[in-house]
């Protein structure tokens, strides 16, 4: 070793991984109890080995008295969500944050890796309060879909098992499983939107029919009482039809003739 007492360096990476996988599981809490749609699923933290900064040091050549700027994972999160859509939402509400800086980010899903790797990347920084008073560290926020994180953990753990030497048929199929997983993401999305598409419609056939049923009892409280059965006729049938346009062409008619009616003409 380089005579470095690491204990000492890792701490404020330690208390930022902390406290960041608090504060940003606090954030999914909050939208959760506020009934809104909460796009984390789940989140992790980790500080890197010092085998493993060490070994990343050599590989990309940064001298050890630069670790602290040249390596930016040793502080890491990583946050899981259901949708590809719901990554990029996670990714504004950081930005908006004020208690980190984004300093720069990496979007490996439009840009996605050789390797198939898909994952969205915040480098920040992060201000670390210690005795000693603020310390800023530079933390990765990994955010990605959990078939992202599916593909991610197994090629991790194999290029781990064979010492990233993958025989080239090996990297070939993990290829073609990161396209796979990203297929899997793309349809579960259209899936989704096919069920929010169908919610707004139900939401827009219950407003319009409120609003036709209340006009029929306006026109009832002119006294119009024979137009009135005629409009609820009408409206039984299209209700059943399940014809939302011409529940709204109804309820224009039912407007015009509460129009007249106020103005004190005859049904
Ligand atoms: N499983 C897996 N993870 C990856 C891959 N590429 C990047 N990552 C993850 O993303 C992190 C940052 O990767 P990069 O943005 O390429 O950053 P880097 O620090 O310049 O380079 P490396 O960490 O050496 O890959 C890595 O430390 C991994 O956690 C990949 O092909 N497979
Ligand atoms: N930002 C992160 N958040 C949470 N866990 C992470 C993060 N980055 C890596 N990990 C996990 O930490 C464990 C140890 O990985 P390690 O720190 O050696 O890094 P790596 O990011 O895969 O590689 P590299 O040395 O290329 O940066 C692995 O299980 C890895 O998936």
């Amino acid at each position: 070793m380089d005579g470095r007492d690491w204990g000492k360096f890792l701490l404020p990476y330690e208390q930022a991984a902390e406290e960041l996988k608090v504060k940003l599981k606090a954030l999914r809490s909050e939208l959760k109890a506020r009934d809104e749609y909460a796009p984390i699923e789940f989140i992790t933290g980790r500080v890197k080995r010092v085998s493993s900064i060490l070994e990343k040091a050599r590989r990309l050549s940064v001298p050890l008295d630069r670790i602290e700027m040249g390596i930016e994972d040793i502080a890491g999160i990583r946050i899981m969500c259901q949708f590809v859509d719901d990554i990029y939402r996670v990714a504004d509400l950081i930005r908006q944050r004020k208690d980190l800086t984004l300093v720069y980010e990496k979007d490996y899903i439009t840009h996605y890796k050789e390797s198939g790797y898909r994952s969205y990347h915040l480098i920040v920084e992060y201000p670390v309060q210690t005795s000693l008073g603020s310390k800023p560290v530079l933390a990765e926020i990994q955010i990605r879909t959990l078939a992202m994180n599916f593909w991610a953990t197994i090629e991790h753990s194999l290029n781990y098992k064979y010492r990233d030497q993958l025989p080239t048929h090996v990297r070939d199929r993990l290829r073609k499983a990161a396209e796979a997983a990203f297929l899997l993401d793309t349809e579960m999305s259209s899936i989704r939107q096919e069920i929010v598409d169908a919610q707004q419609d139900f939401e827009e056939s219950s407003v319009i029919v409120r609003r036709v049923l209340n006009e029929i009892q306006e026109l009832y409280f002119f006294r119009r009482v024979r137009e009135a059965a005629q409009f609820q006729l009408r409206f039984n049938e299209l209700w059943e039809q399940d014809d939302v346009w011409g529940l709204k062409e109804l309820s224009l008619e039912i407007q015009a003739a509460l129009d007249r009616a106020g103005k004190g003409g005859t049904s």
